[in-house]
């Protein structure tokens, strides 16, 4: 036996405590560095880490972190997840907490087999080793199935976690016109990333901390058990505070990495909606654009860069912190694990019985290295943790916006600093204010009625005029006067400030403005819209509307529908898109084939479909020949439809009853409401 001299032992311990405190000094100065690097990166950052919509700078002060604010959120947010003890989710959460138990079984009883093997080669017992290789191989089908049937629960548990929270999400956000406020009034930033890829990151991202919290724990106290077999309590206890003491220093120089990860999806998230302009405006920056296309470059590499220059910071500190994880968690506890196993042995005075020394030693190995690995899987769990709480803040605060938005109360609150700055505006002191009210109707009236922009600017004052059924209005005015924003306030998707509004309810007035929506689906969808369009409503039920035998045999016709969709389409003269392709049923991206007349007339052909009360015409025929535009509304004035137009030609008054002008260019807010003389050179 080697014997260690007095002088040596001290020079091992020495040695030792050297090593421990170059490792903390060592830390903090990479941790000052780091936060030296850092501040000088945020400097160059400061610019891009802007919220756009909201035009406020991203804290940098790690106001995204784990505490209890963030614990408040993640309970929310798992309620959702899991509705109910008997859901799905809990039913898949158990089966998993099932699978880990059993992982962690088997993990002892193959470390047994292991040290059995050890033992029958060192004796060369052959009968003995060809038992234990019998039940090796037999003891690993079922961890070879419990293996890959924990990443697959998993993968499950994260699907459905994405499914129930985008579905509660897209109920919250699609109601009462929410993504509307929310994306040009009350500036909430990318909300479609948000639910698309911060959900699906945040439901993957807890879905793997409870398999990697989960199961360490298990391991711990189950291996701890074991191994108190060979190595006592004692070692363990000293293995045990190693990692205590690794895992304060290692939180002490992590970086804020809780905010870099909700900073990192927020700038991805810009870099995304600056390409989505390119795609959306096409047709529009192709014009304009200089061969080179320079300028959108300039553009893109912008936001490219905000991003590269934020995550390459984050790189870089992940990287620094990956080489203090490595270090200390994975080689130094190894080498501690040796020791708290080698020490009582090398001590001991008793003569040692080789083969069991042997199987214990196999067997010791292989439970230290499986409890090292789990604690420090645990320790890095702060690292997962850290990095749900910047997908949890994203996707909470999308929650938190939407579900006050979809309420009148929450909106009201929320646009509480444009209530603000209006009570401040002198020049409102002098109406007299009733508190605002909408009412349903058989017509829409406006009665003193007071308009605001979103930024708080009078539009127009205490407007009062009547569409009877029957009675077509036309609004005219100059640029800015605030046409449109009438029409917005009537459909609610502005706040009504002050006045009365009577109107028919939802459905029976149908709104029409300059740049139509186009719907992604066939021809007829297109005319039907806003019914869904037939593939979706099919999906939705479960089943594909049949062609009936008793429809018409025009060309392409399958559905009930199909004579009034035709009808609509002859009727606003684009009825040769059908002889054009594949009839009703072809589908196109109809987006960049159809021409912006053609998009407008599409838009009327859905009125006439409809046939509603009332129709709102927002310059919905701006692009259509002057011939044309007459011809059209000429059509609709033949149906039972009640028109309230903004135009500009002055050609289109004579298909109204009334005119209403809004005087905004000479920097009033004043209106004038005229009857119109009868047009007799109107056919009816
Ligand atoms: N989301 C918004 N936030 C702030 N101001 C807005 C917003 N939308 C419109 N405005 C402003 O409100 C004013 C009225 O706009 P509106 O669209 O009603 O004009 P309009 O009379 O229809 O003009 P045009 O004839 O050019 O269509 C404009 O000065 C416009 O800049």
């Amino acid at each position: 036996m080697v014997v260690f001299s007095k002088h040596q032992k001290r020079r091992a311990v020495g040695l030792l405590l050297l090593g421990g405190g170059a490792i903390v000094v060592g830390g903090r100065l990479l941790q000052l560095q780091i936060r030296a690097y850092q501040k000088e990166q945020n400097a160059l950052c400061e610019m891009y880490l802007t919220n756009a919509a909201s035009k406020q700078p991203i804290s940098r002060k790690p106001k995204v972190a784990v505490n209890a604010r963030f614990a408040g959120r993640l309970g929310e947010i798992l309620q959702i997840c899991v509705p109910s003890v008997f859901s799905k989710e809990a039913l898949f959460i158990l089966v998993q907490s099932c699978l880990l138990v059993n992982r962690t079984l088997l993990t002892d009883r193959i470390s047994v087999l292991e040290g059995i093997s050890a033992e029958a080669v060192i004796t060369k017992d052959w009968a003995m080793f060809m038992v234990n290789l019998v039940s090796f191989a037999w003891t690993a089908a079922p961890a070879a199935l419990v293996n890959s049937g924990l990443k697959y629960m998993q993968m499950i548990i994260s699907l459905s976690f994405q499914q129930r929270l985008t579905e509660n999400l897209h109920k919250l956000y699609l109601s009462n016109k929410v993504y509307y406020v929310a994306s040009t009034l009350q500036g909430l930033s990318n909300a479609d990333q948000r639910i698309t890829e911060d959900v699906e990151k945040f439901s993957s991202a807890i879905s793997e901390l409870f398999s990697y919290t989960f199961k360490p724990v298990l391991d711990i106290i189950l291996f701890t058990r074991s191994l108190s077999k060979t190595i006592g309590y004692k070692g363990q206890f000293l293995l045990y505070s190693y990692f205590l003491l690794t895992s304060s220093l290692l939180r002490s120089i992590s970086p804020p990495l809780a905010l870099m990860t909700a900073q990192e999806a927020a700038l991805s998230g810009n870099f995304r909606n600056a390409h989505q302009r390119i795609v959306s405006h096409a047709e529009e920056i192709a014009f304009n654009d200089p061969p080179g296309g320079d300028t959108e470059q300039m553009i893109l590499n912008n936001y490219l860069n905000r991003y590269v220059c934020h995550s390459r910071l984050s790189a870089f500190q992940k990287f620094v912190q990956q080489v203090a994880d490595g270090y200390l968690i994975k080689y130094a506890a190894s080498i501690v694990g040796i020791c708290v196993y080698a020490a009582p042995i090398y001590y001991s005075r008793q003569r040692a019985d080789t083969k069991a020394l042997t199987g214990d030693y196999i067997r010791s190995m292989r439970l230290l290295m499986n409890t090292s690995t789990a604690i420090g899987q645990l320790i890095l769990v702060y690292k997962r943790v850290t990095s749900l709480a910047g997908f949890t803040s994203r996707v909470s605060e999308l929650l938190e916006s939407v579900r006050q938005l979809s309420t009148k109360e929450g909106r009201t609150q929320r646009a509480s600093p444009l209530q603000k700055m209006l009570e401040g505006i002198d020049s409102n002191k002098a109406i007299n204010y009733d508190p605002p009210c909408l009412i349903f109707s058989d017509s829409i009236e406006f009665k003193h009625v007071t308009l605001y922009s979103p930024d708080g600017s009078l539009l127009v004052r205490d407007l009062s005029f009547q569409v009877p059924r029957g009675g077509s209005v036309i609004i005219m005015g100059p640029n800015g006067s605030g046409k449109s924003s009438l029409f917005r306030v009537l459909a609610e998707l502005w706040p009504l400030q002050s006045g009365t509004i009577a109107r028919p309810p939802h459905g029976e007035i149908f709104y029409l403005s300059q740049n139509p929506y186009i719907v992604q689906g066939t021809l007829r969808d297109q005319v039907r819209y806003p019914s869904p369009p037939l593939a979706v409503s099919a999906a939705a039920s479960g089943k594909w509307w049949s062609s009936s035998a008793n429809v018409t045999s025009l060309k392409g016709m399958k559905h009930p529908d199909d004579v009034a969709v035709i009808e609509a389409l002859q009727a606003t003269e684009i009825d040769y898109l059908v002889e054009r392709g594949d009839g009703l049923d072809q589908l196109q991206n109809w987006e960049e084939t159809l021409s912006g007349g053609e998009k407008q007339r599409i838009a009327v052909a859905r009125v006439l479909y409809h046939n509603p009360r009332y129709a709102v015409l927002d310059e919905c025929t701006s692009a259509v020949s002057a011939d044309g535009e007459e011809n059209l509304y000429r059509r609709l004035q033949k149906s039972d439809i009640t028109l309230l137009s903004i135009a500009h030609r002055p050609a289109l008054k004579k298909y109204h009853s009334a005119i209403l002008y809004l005087d905004g260019s000479q920097g009033g807010s004043g209106w004038r409401y005229e009857k119109l003389a009868a047009d007799t050179t109107n056919p009816q």
